[in-house]
């Protein structure tokens, strides 16, 4: 584990699954000292030996600085910044095992697509609540699947925070690489919408391309989900622009149209009939958007929002409703203007 080359402002990636490795390599690519933590170290073990991850980024060399750190206590101490990149469902765990270990001068900023398990809070609650507000935060998000971005193909996505020297100096960091953009904006609360509830469209736009419905129904529900999630993200005080930009709009249409997402594959094997458990197991990596399809839909309840396709598809994953009977649902609302 060498720990050299500390030339410039090093960063901590915390999760070491597809997402934060590929983030990490990024970040080292451009010349940064970056430390990368993954919670099994048998996992971490590998990726050290190997200098790549083997299980989800094949033959991507990792770049002579991006350090594999087991210990958690060490990697917080080899940065300011830290960047969590952990599924929803552990990312209050990981905020709580971080705490102890952070020193004034830390800032937090976070890739993880989705609302809190069980109570729908946005992650940015989730920090607040558990490390008040004396922290700088930032979110990312946007159109980025894990292989492209640690392939060097071109990519971007959105940066947002409060703090525009924290954003500046992520955004100087990750755009200075030549296929990487970073757009900036201080929307917390809607890139962080966009990211959770996209994933929930693309299952429907996964269920009906897998039931055999055609390229005019995914275009509709990815017309109308960017409009049920501009319409949440209003309600709660989004900027409704923020939906037209990467982590609205563009990540929308990427996770609904391509089979790299894990989302649209598990809904298209839903729509084929296969069971949620067993999509699940098949793809053997997070799905983001199951959990969270129940709590969009309870946010959506809490606010009086109405979203008719997470809605459905709530109905589809958690109250055994058929899929054929949940496009009929959709397609038989009563008429209205767009
Ligand atoms: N893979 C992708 O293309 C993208 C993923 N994301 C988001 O990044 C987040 C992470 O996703 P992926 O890396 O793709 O997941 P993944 O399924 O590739 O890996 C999940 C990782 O989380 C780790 N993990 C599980 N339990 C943990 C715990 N208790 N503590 C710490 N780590 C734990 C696992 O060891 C595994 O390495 C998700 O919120 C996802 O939506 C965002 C953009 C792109
Ligand atoms: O968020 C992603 C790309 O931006 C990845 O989508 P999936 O989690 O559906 O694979």
């Amino acid at each position: 584990m060498s720990h050299t080359h500390i030339t410039t402002s090093p960063i901590t990636v915390l999760g070491a699954g597809s997402y934060g490795s590929a983030l990490a390599i990024a970040f080292s690519r451009n010349g940064y000292p970056t430390y990368l933590w993954g919670h099994d170290p048998l996992h971490c073990e590998r990726l050290s030996t190997e200098r790549q991850n083997r299980q989800f980024l094949p033959d991507i060399a990792f770049p002579e600085s991006l350090n594999i750190e087991p210990d958690l206590g060490k990697a917080i101490q080899s940065a300011r910044d830290l960047l969590i990149v952990v599924p929803s469902h552990v990312f209050g765990e990981i905020i709580a095992k971080i705490k102890p270990h952070l020193r004034p001068e830390h800032r937090i900023v976070w890739a993880t697509k989705g609302l809190e398990r069980d109570t729908g809070r946005l992650l940015q609650e989730v920090v607040e609540e558990q490390l008040g507000n004396r922290y700088p935060l930032a979110v990312l998000s946007g159109p980025t699947f894990a292989k492209e971005l640690a392939a060097g193909l071109p990519t971007a996505i959105a940066l947002a925070s409060h703090n525009e020297q924290f954003a500046l100096e992520l955004q100087a960091r990750i755009h200075c690489s030549k296929h990487f953009r970073v757009y900036i904006n201080n929307d917390m609360l809607g890139v962080q919408l966009g990211g959770a509830i996209k994933n929930v469209i693309a299952i429907g736009a996964g269920i009906s391309d897998g039931m055999g419905f055609g390229a005019n129904a995914r275009t509709a529900l990815i017309t109308r989900g960017i409009a049920e999630i501009t319409r949440l993200g209003v309600a709660l005080g989004a900027n409704p622009n923020t939906f037209m930009g990467m982590s609205g709009l563009g990540d929308l249409v990427l996770t609904c149209t391509d089979n790299q997402s894990r989302n649209r594959r598990f809904g298209m094997m839903l729509g084929q009939g296969i069971t949620a458990q067993t999509a699940m197991d098949n793809i053997g990596q997070v799905v983001e958007g199951y959990h969270n399809t129940r709590e969009a839909y309870l946010l959506a309840q809490r606010y009086g929002i109405e979203m008719p396709i997470t809605e459905q598809i709530y109905q589809v994953l958690f109250c055994g409703k058929n899929a054929k009977e949940a496009a009929v649902a959709l397609l038989g609302r009563e008429k209205k203007e767009e």
